[in-house]
């Protein structure tokens, strides 16, 4: 059916026009295989400026286009048709112009545009040649771009990483523009920047691409945003047309929040989890109960909750390990039987009653209207929290643990000085064979040691983003971490 190109009814805007046609968005929230689906759209959106551009997780374009269960698990409208989940940006990633054009023009109608994948950088991605894998191969890039250029009835858009050097980053963009793309995100970090390897996005490579291209391309900067304050920040320092945030949203949904109240910037994590809750359960779980428990269950509005709730929550599960411990379960939990969100409800009890607890012992401090304005510490440089100025003396307002707020993830060597060793040292030990243990003081021992911690430290960080380790995995989406 899908793969006949229907006649064109309108023409198509594109650069400028089209952007200007969604509102001139400043703000995206990224693309993020289980992570980005419909409820957390809505939560992010309703506390972002009203025209934020919102983009689905990335889905495989072939299995879109063959596979009626896996588009209908992936991809549906709101409940509330008031509440419309635009302007959105459905991602896929191909490496088949006529997979792709089939599975976008599935979701064309529902949808502002449709955006290419150049920046999955996982492994799964470079056994199935996609996403930045795509790299070395600009032909295949340009016939998947130009066949939506051409044929499709929405505009396509394009996310790539940059590339070794300035320079070939600039000439990547811009063949990814004349391709057809008509809104091209920069990530701006290499294929290899994953991992314990991630780093710092590199804005300078941004800009210089910016600077570089014609105006009337449409650019957005991601990497390094992690505050409100960052926005700005980034939009100087890139040129950029506006900015695209993945974990910054993830740990706090309110981080475009234009408005200047800091209850509203750092919403408390008992209200969030409340309302996001309810999203889920009024927005998408009564157009999914008919599916059958089963095929619920499976759902990535269901098999989301428990990585966003972790996330949401990171700042306070650490002081409150028995809330950590219920949550972890909470998914097998819901495959037993009854209210399939009653798990999470009474992690979000706990959370609640902690939360009033504190405040009933220490309550937060406000301003003259009864706002709460957060506890400030003499200003150090690169300290947490952000810099505000008083009279002219420069402070770091922290923002209280049981607000949402950006995670800062240890280096290797910061995670080993914090005891994450300690802590990890028999998770280490397991599953290594007597003869094995017996070689912890060789020079092989030592390497063997070296590998555990790291698979502990990075269990501990999948564990602390809400991912699920090995062996107790969701299902195929839970292998792509894509970014
Ligand atoms: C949980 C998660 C899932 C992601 N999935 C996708 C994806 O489906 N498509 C994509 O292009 N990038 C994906 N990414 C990458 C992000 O879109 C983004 O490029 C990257 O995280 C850098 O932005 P940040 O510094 O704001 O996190 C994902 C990132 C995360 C954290």
């Amino acid at each position: 059916m899908a793969s006949e190109v229907p006649p064109k009814t309108k023409p198509k805007l594109t650069g400028r026009d089209f952007y200007n046609s969604l509102g001139s968005p400043k703000t995206a929230v990224a693309p993020m295989v289980e992570q980005s689906e419909l409820a957390w759209r809505l939560l992010s959106r309703r506390h972002s400026p009203p025209n934020t551009l919102c983009y689905t997780p990335m889905f495989h374009s072939r299995l879109f286009a063959t596979t009626p269960i896996y588009r209908s698990q992936s991809f549906y409208p709101p409940l509330d048709g008031s509440k419309p989940d635009r302007p959105l940006f459905v991602q896929f990633c191909s490496n088949t112009p006529e997979d792709l054009f089939s599975a976008a023009q599935h979701v064309a109608p529902h949808c502002d545009g449709v955006d290419l994948n150049l920046g999955c950088p996982q492994g799964i991605a470079r056994k199935g040649k996609y996403g930045a894998f795509l790299q070395e191969d600009w032909g295949l890039i340009r016939s998947l771009v130009s066949k939506l250029h051409k044929d499709l009835e929405v505009p396509v858009t394009a996310k790539i990483r940059i590339l070794e050097t300035r320079e070939r980053s600039l000439e990547y963009a811009r063949m990814v523009v004349d391709a057809g793309a008509q809104v091209l995100t920069v990530h701006g970090r290499t294929r290899d920047q994953k991992g314990h390897n991630t780093g710092m996005a590199d804005w300078g490579v941004i800009r210089y691409i910016r600077d570089n291209l014609p105006k009337e391309v449409v650019l957005f900067a991601n990497g390094n945003i992690l505050w409100h304050e960052d926005v700005q920040r980034c939009l100087d320092a890139t040129g950029a047309d506006g900015v695209m945030s993945a974990e910054g949203n993830l740990y706090n949904p309110a981080i475009f929040q234009s408005d200047e109240d800091w209850e509203k910037r750092f919403p408390r994590m008992d209200i969030l989890g409340r309302e996001y809750l309810d999203i889920v359960r009024k927005e998408v779980l009564p157009g999914l109960e008919e599916r059958g428990r089963k095929l619920l269950l499976q759902d990535p509005s269901i098999t989301a909750i428990k990585p966003h709730l972790f996330k949401l929550w990171h700042a306070l599960l650490p002081k409150y390990t028995d809330v950590r411990a219920l949550l972890a379960k909470s998914s097998a939990r819901a495959s037993e039987g009854g209210d399939v969100l009653e798990p999470y409800e009474t992690c979000l009890m706990e959370v609640q009653k902690i939360i009033k607890a504190e405040l009933n012992q220490n309550p937060e401090l406000t301003d003259e209207n009864g706002r709460w304005v957060g506890p400030d510490t003499p200003f150090e440089e690169g300290a947490k929290g952000v810099m505000i100025e008083v009279d002219g003396v420069k402070f770091n307002r922290l923002v209280p643990w049981y607000r949402c707020q950006p995670y800062y993830r240890p280096l290797p060597e910061e995670a080993i000085k914090k005891g994450a060793l300690n802590v990890r040292k028999s998770a280490q030990c397991q599953g290594i064979s007597e003869k094995k243990k017996q070689k912890l003081d060789t020079g092989t021992g030592a390497q063997l040691v070296t590998e555990r911690l790291q698979q502990a430290i990075k269990d501990e960080r999948d564990i602390a983003k809400g991912v699920e380790v090995p062996g107790t995995s969701t299902g195929m989406e839970s292998d792509v971490r894509a970014s």
